[in-house]
């Protein structure tokens, strides 16, 4: 069975669209694979040249690689330039670009929001029916969004002939469902090196997972060593086995942020308090008196370790309530969470062959391989 099957989209009490299980689900089973419709640089653009601007793979020092004859960007070969021509490097997506490198003033988080709205707009140009997907995505408008739009709508204008630029309204809703929806395609891992974003990402079918901050599955790519043209595409993969009906959920960042970076995070970015079963846990927890006296940067939060203490109370949570709840939080970190220098990905397990399952863990973020000692006694 394909794995588009073992996943539909359903309407979930307050959460709006998620995706849940058709049917039970294995440790290790891919759920979902996902291209994305939309693809965008968050490199400077000194450092964005040393990609292909069509799959974001590294480029390699080889004579394939192809040179757009109007503004320069590199492709890594002639089947990239072409793919690239008739779509995410259409004339006016080459003509925008080079518009956007001589704003060399524009803060880079700007830029890359001018990025995502050159490529929706250019989308709405080259595939109607794949910017109906991105129209069809969550995606509330904040304050935040409304000054984005009003600072970046003058360039935006600009690209346009003046009878069809598009409203202020459009581009605002559109930076709003880039927020909440775009997945970030990270460089490699390396160790005791802080991981940056190499491009953003829409998938359409991956923009319907819900976030629970103990997931049952998690997302893989394989940036720079995928197979032939897949650089960009995204594997969706089964943590554990559930039943039938379950929601199946990703967490939106790493799962050792503590809990208030959380709930920030979640109702900066996303739009809504987490009620999922770890956080009404670590709500009750008493040094969450002092999260908000110690708030730091977002990039710092990420660095975050998941204290020792956390490990505890989150054990003692467990034995509270008889250590037989459905899926125990200390478990969880125990079994799932890597544990390699400064990775803090998340394991899943090979997918299964012949219907036996894997005793083999990848994780998301480093690759490595471990093997299950839990799960291969039983
Ligand atoms: C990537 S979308 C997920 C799909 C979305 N629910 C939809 O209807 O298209 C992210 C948005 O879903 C909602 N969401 C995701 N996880 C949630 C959760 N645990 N509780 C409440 N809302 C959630 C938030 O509105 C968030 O901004």
């Amino acid at each position: 069975m394909s794995a588009e099957c073992m996943v539909t989209v359903a309407e979930i009490e307050n959460r709006g669209r998620g995706l849940v299980a058709t049917q039970p689900l294995k440790a290790g089973q891919i759920v979902l694979r996902d291209s994305p419709v939309l693809l965008y640089s968050s490199l400077l653009p000194s450092s964005s040249s040393y990609y292909c601007h069509n799959c974001h793979k590294t480029l390699q020092s080889s004579s394939s690689s192809q040179v757009c004859p109007s503004c320069s960007v590199v492709f890594c070969s002639p089947d990239c330039l072409t793919a690239a021509a008739s779509c995410s490097h259409s004339p006016y997506l080459c003509q925008a670009l080079s518009r956007l490198r001589n704003c060399p003033d524009l803060p880079l988080d700007r830029q890359v929001q001018a990025r995502f709205l050159i490529a929706a707009y250019n989308l709405s140009l080259v595939n109607r029916s794949e910017f109906q997907v991105l129209l069809n995505l969550q995606g509330a408008v904040t304050d935040d969004d409304i000054t984005a739009a009003n600072s970046l709508h003058p360039l935006i204008s600009s690209l346009f002939p003046p009878s069809s630029i598009p409203p202020l309204e459009l581009t605002a809703a559109l930076l709003a469902k880039d927020r909440q929806n775009a997945f970030g395609l990270m460089e490699p891992f390396v160790e005791d090196r802080q991981r940056s974003v190499r491009a953003y990402g829409i998938y359409p079918k991956a923009s319907f997972f819900n976030h629970d901050c103990l997931p049952n599955a998690c997302r893989f790519d394989y940036v720079d060593a995928a197979a032939e043209n897949n650089n960009s595409d995204i594997i969706v993969r089964m943590i554990h086995d559930v039943p039938q009906g379950r929601e199946i959920c990703l967490s939106y960042f790493p799962v050792n942020l503590d809990y208030s970076t959380r709930q920030k995070r979640l109702l900066d970015d996303y739009g809504f308090n987490c009620d999922c079963d770890r956080c009404k846990v670590e709500a009750n927890w008493s040094d969450n008196d002092n999260d908000n006296d110690n708030d730091v940067d977002d990039d710092e939060n990420e660095e975050q370790l998941m204290e020792e203490e956390q490990d505890e109370e989150m054990a003692a949570a467990d034995a509270e309530n008889g250590g037989d709840t459905d899926f125990p939080h200390a478990y969880f970190f125990m079994r799932y969470m890597c544990d390699r220098n400064n990775c803090w990905g998340t394991l899943a397990p090979l997918p299964p062959s012949n219907a036996t399952p894997s005793t083999v863990m990848e994780c998301n973020v480093c690759g490595n391989l471990k093997n299950d000692a839990i799960g291969s006694q039983g």
